[in-house]
């Protein structure tokens, strides 16, 4: 398949999320989408998907215009999407899952017979190891993630559309669907891949767009440097590590000991973790998710009642604090699920960052808000946190996914903390963004707050683990020095114990860990070249690839907030906010689309429809 994007053109209200972006995507080619949030990524692959009607532009399958009513069309037309959130049913099969909407029929009744081995065929295709009978509730989220990718592709999708697909891998699962993806491109399937991680962008794709305030801004080929693509995406230079001085560890805040947590079953989720934090510290929990990291932060938080053993902070039981005490001894809390733990979506921005303050001052005066205060709270908020939106009124869940996380992180960090637990606090932010946000969250550490990070990103646990604990089934797998070996790490989150994961590393490089070895060598050889002495291994790589518009990209650094600068100057309803008290939950906000919008019916469906060479391979 060769698709095309010609002048598409996609708005909400007066705002345009994409504006005239053409887009060529050859047969067999790996394309990848980089764009910082809000950026309009997942509105245009919407769009290709059926989603949503663009204003307008074509989009052409082999030349010959399509008109995509709903995604039912596009799957039709050979377009396969596995979304950023499975859309997977838990309580149905693997089989029930892939045949979902197209089951095949033996006269009056689904063929199990036939379902099954389409199931069968299409994962053998690929090398994946299935049970097509298992529970997908049952299943890890890899094995969730290849179930998508069997449903996508057993409806003859020709063109794939991944949206950041590895958010919830670990290295060596990343490198597993990178190779798939290889086998599919070289199979002829196109792909539109969809990430922030830029090593992956580098490992996989062979052609890249990018994009920035709805426009094309420019391509890039993946011989170019990340730091190269970093500042393309947000249209100045990113520094890609976090400068942070050692750690400075004082009393201790943070006490679990003999932890025990079960589930509905009795099953244990945390198995016997014991651990502690001290003011000054970062203690980063590495894992793939789903192996007891949640529990952990929630009994932390005393959100979840454990089973045996005991959590104090700052040497209280956490258990005898109700919520106020615990908010008020300076816990702060930034759950793994923005959407569905850390935002109300239908209340505004502005309500969103009180959230956790309301019925004490400043937010609130005897039994009435300071509406005045909270508008004052989010205008500064929002532009010190970099949140891209029209309006502090308008309902945070209409934001793009990383600027809802921004708004999370603007909440808590806005507030004194003694204790900072936040899990996945960067998930599908851009590199931009993630430079601010783990800035701040050091200088919490350097302000004297004990920091627990939940995180699945290596990057992330690296760049901010003063310590590094990784979880595997419900267990403390081990707790090592800050800067452990990514390798080393990607394998005690499997289970592996440090010493033997650290001598298996030593004998296989991931693809990803190669990458970073790559970068390395660039890096020296770029400063002997710099410093005029020679490098012995041989010349860089090949110059960077970079075609940029220059005139299309706008000027002045990224943070001038698009499309209005100042929140506070974009018609913000005066009566958008009720001078007492929340709107009712179910209340439409002023602003928010009427449903049969076309936003809205897309956002509804969408919640329905719940190479390299040799040569690379060798260095
Ligand atoms: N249903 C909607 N109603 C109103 N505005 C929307 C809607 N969906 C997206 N937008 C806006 O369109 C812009 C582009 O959003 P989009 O989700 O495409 O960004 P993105 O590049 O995918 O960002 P991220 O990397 O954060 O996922 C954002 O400003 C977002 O707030």
């Amino acid at each position: 398949m060769r698709l095309e994007l010609r002048g598409i053109t996609k708005r909400f209200g007066d705002f345009t999320a994409n504006d005239s972006i053409d887009l060529v995507v050859e047969p067999g080619q790996i394309h990848a989408i980089l764009g910082e949030n809000g950026a309009g990524k997942s509105t245009l692959m919407n769009v290709l998907y059926g989603l949503y009607t663009p204003e307008e532009g074509e989009i052409l399958i082999d030349g010959v215009p399509q008109h995509f009513a709903g995604p039912g069309d596009a799957m039709r037309a050979g377009i396969g999407m596995v979304h950023q959130h499975f859309m997977l049913v838990p309580v149905f099969t693997v089989t029930e899952n892939v045949v979902l909407g197209q089951e095949p029929m033996g006269g009056p009744l689904i063929s199990t017979d036939r379902a099954r081995a389409l199931v069968r065929d299409t994962a053998s295709s690929l090398g994946f190891q299935i049970d097509p009978d298992a529970l997908v509730g049952d299943i890890s989220v890899g094995a969730q993630q290849r179930v998508e990718i069997v449903k996508a592709l057993s409806r003859d999708a020709r063109l794939l559309i991944l949206d950041e697909p590895t958010a919830v891998l670990t290295p060596q699962e990343t490198d597993e669907l990178i190779e798939i993806m290889r086998r599919l491109a070289a199979n002829g399937t196109a792909i539109l891949f969809i990430t922030h991680k830029l090593r992956e962008i580098r490992a996989v794709a062979d052609a890249i767009t990018i994009i920035r305030l709805g426009r094309v801004v420019g391509t890039a080929t993946p011989d170019a440097p990340e730091t190269e693509l970093a500042s393309l995406m947000v249209g100045r230079s990113v520094s890609l590590g976090v400068d942070r001085a050692p750690a400075q560890p004082g009393e201790t805040i943070l006490d679990v000991a003999g932890l025990v947590v079960r589930d509905s079953t009795g099953v244990p989720v945390v198995d016997d973790v014991t651990l502690s934090v001290a003011r000054g510290e970062i203690l980063a929990v590495a894992g793939v998710q789903g192996n007891g990291q949640t529990e952990l932060a929630e009994a932390i938080l005393g959100l979840r009642k454990p089973d045996a053993g005991s959590i104090s902070f700052a040497g209280r039981p956490v258990a005898d604090l109700d919520v106020r005490e615990r908010l008020d001894a300076g816990l702060g809390y930034v759950p793994e699920d923005r959407s569905t733990d850390g935002l109300v979506g239908e209340f505004s921005i502005t309500e969103n960052l009180v959230l956790d303050r309301v019925g004490a001052p400043p937010v609130s005066r005897g039994a009435a808000l300071d509406v005045g205060w909270m508008r004052r709270n989010a205008t500064d908020l929002v532009k010190e946190f970099d949140v891209r939106t029209t309006s502090i009124e308008r309902a945070a869940g209409t934001l793009s996914g990383g600027n809802q996380q921004k708004v999370v992180l603007a909440r808590e960090l806005s507030r004194d903390l003694s204790l900072l637990v936040a899990s996945q606090p960067t998930r599908g932010v851009d590199v931009g963004s993630i430079e601010f946000l783990h800035e701040r969250i050091v200088s919490e550490r350097d302000k004297g707050a004990a920091v627990v990070i939940v995180s699945t990103e290596l990057d992330e646990v690296l760049a901010l683990g003063d310590r590094i604990a990784v979880m595997c089934g419900g267990r403390l797998v081990g707790i090592v020095p800050g800067g452990e070996d990514r390798d080393v790490l990607g394998l005690m989150m499997t289970g592996m114990d440090p010493e033997e994961a650290r001598r298996q590393a030593s004998e296989h490089r991931t693809l990803l860990g190669q990458a970073d070895l790559e970068a390395a060598v660039e890096a020296e050889a770029a400063a002997a070249a710099d410093t005029g002495f020679g490098w012995p291994v041989g010349a860089p790589q090949e110059s960077v690839a970079v075609v940029v518009d220059v005139d299309d990209v706008p000027d002045g650094p990224p943070a001038a907030d698009p499309p209005d600068p100042d929140p506070t100057d974009v018609g913000l309803p005066e009566a958008g906010l009720p001078e007492a008290g929340l709107p009712e939950p179910g209340l439409p906000e002023p602003g928010l689309p009427e449903p049969g919008d076309d936003a809205t019916s897309a956002a509804h469906a969408a919640d329905a429809q719940t190479n390299a060479t040799d040569e690379e391979t060798q260095r």
